[in-house]
This record gives C-alpha cells, structure tokens and sequence, in this order.
C-alpha cells in the first residue's frame, strides 16, 4: 500500500513521516525530491530564481518517475508499506501554481500537470493532507527560497484544496496547526484505520 503525505511547506510532513518510522519498522520510507542525481537537479532549480517553469516541471517529473521504477514499485511488489513525504500531488499543487503565475500558454495547468502523471504514475491507495495556512507555513518554512512565500502558498494551497475536492476518498485531511504532538497522534489513528480497512 503507498501512503503519501502532502501539504505545504512548514506544514509538518517531516516531523510526521519520522514519527512513524517507529511506528511502522518494516515499512519504506521516502521521499520527494529524491536524494537522486535527478533529485539534485531538482534542487538546483528551487535555487534559480529564474529557472523556466515548464522545465521545472520535467526535472520534477523526471525525479518521480525514477523514484517511481526504482524505489516505489519494487517495494509494493513486495508487499510492503510504502510512505512518502511528498509524491505527484505536490507537482498538481505546485508546479499548477507556478506555471499559473508564469507566461507559460498553458490553459489549465492543474490538469495538464495530472495528465502528464496519467501515462505512467501509480496513484497513492491514501493521502495523508496536512492542512495548514500560508502565512503559518512561510513562518515555519523560514521564506529560504522562491517556494517559501505567502502569496505562492496561498495559490499552491488553493490547488490542494481542489484535489481534495475531486477525491474525498483518498484524502484524510489534518488540522496541522495545533501541536506536533496532536498532528502526530492523529495521523497515527488515520493511518491506522486505513491499515485496517
Ligand atoms: N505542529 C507543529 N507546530 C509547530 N511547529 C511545527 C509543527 N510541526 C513541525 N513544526 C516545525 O516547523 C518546521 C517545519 O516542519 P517540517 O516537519 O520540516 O515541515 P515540512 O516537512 O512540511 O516542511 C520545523 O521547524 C518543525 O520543527
Ligand atoms: C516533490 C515536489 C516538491 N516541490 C517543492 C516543495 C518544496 O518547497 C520543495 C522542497 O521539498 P521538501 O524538501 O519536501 O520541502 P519541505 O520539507 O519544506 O516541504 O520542493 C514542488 O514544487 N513540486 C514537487 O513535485
């Protein structure tokens, strides 16, 4: 089964995906951007300011379709848990947003960004959302790079809601401002009940 969890930067995804390295010993855990050759790619594009929005999306897809063959499918044809901080739903709310916000001609970009993934991706079996408000991510996040900002936060979150919306099903979505202690115990319950289904 592959569990993904999502949300915006600061949102508390880390914290949440080692807490339950205890919790599930035998599961994988990982993660993307990858720690890949395409996933350093990946990063020296958050660091260009002025990288081309089109082809940020590729070194993405790129990063996840090699995390994908390698990584993600092996260990589910084996049967085990797979849980991933961050997976195809940050392309569809981030990469959405910033060709948005670009000059790209791209008509809806939400849903070529999904189209792209619909050849080759494996959708997660459930979504773990923690659900957080711009200004409080950037806060958390510290506004380090071009991704960090309020305003962007606030369009990437405005697409995570509409994936929500199209999937009730596979989303479990979290109240992530309270304590780390109460966004962990809740993800713990919400997992274990998806376990259990
Ligand atoms: N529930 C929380 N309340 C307050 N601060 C948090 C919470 N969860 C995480 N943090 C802090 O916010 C920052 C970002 O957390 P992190 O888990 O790295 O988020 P993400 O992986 O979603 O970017 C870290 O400094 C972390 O200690
Ligand atoms: C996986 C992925 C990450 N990102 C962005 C979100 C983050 O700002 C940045 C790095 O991801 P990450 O290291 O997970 O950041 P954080 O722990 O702060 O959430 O990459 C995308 O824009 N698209 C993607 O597909």
């Amino acid at each position: 089964m592959l569990i993904t969890l999502e949300g915006l930067d600061g949102s508390g995804k880390t914290t949440v995906w080692e807490a339950l390295h205890d919790v599930y010993p035998d599961a994988l855990f990982t993660r993307e951007p990858t720690d890949s050759w395409y996933g350093d790619a990946v990063y020296r594009s958050i660091d260009d300011d002025d990288a081309d929005p089109l082809a940020e999306l590729f070194l993405y897809t790129a990063d996840h379709a090699d995390h994908l063959a390698n990584t993600v499918r092996p260990a589910l044809d084996e049967g085990r848990l797979v849980v991933s901080d961050r997976y195809s739903d940050s392309r569809f709310a981030y990469q959405a947003a910033t060709i948005a916000a670009s000059d790209a001609d791209v008509a809806r970009p939400l849903e070529y960004v999904r189209g792209i993934h619909s050849a080759f991706s494996r959708p997660p079996d459930a979504t773990i959302y923690l659900d957080l408000d711009a200004r409080t991510a950037a806060d958390r996040a510290g506004r380090t790079n071009k991704l960090e900002r309020d305003g962007y936060l606030s369009a990437v979150r405005k697409n995570y809601e509409r994936l929500v919306e199209a999937e009730p099903e596979r989303f479990v979505r979290i109240d992530a401002t309270r304590s780390p202690e109460a966004v962990i115990d809740s993800v713990e319950r919400a997992l274990a009940d998806i376990l259990d289904e």
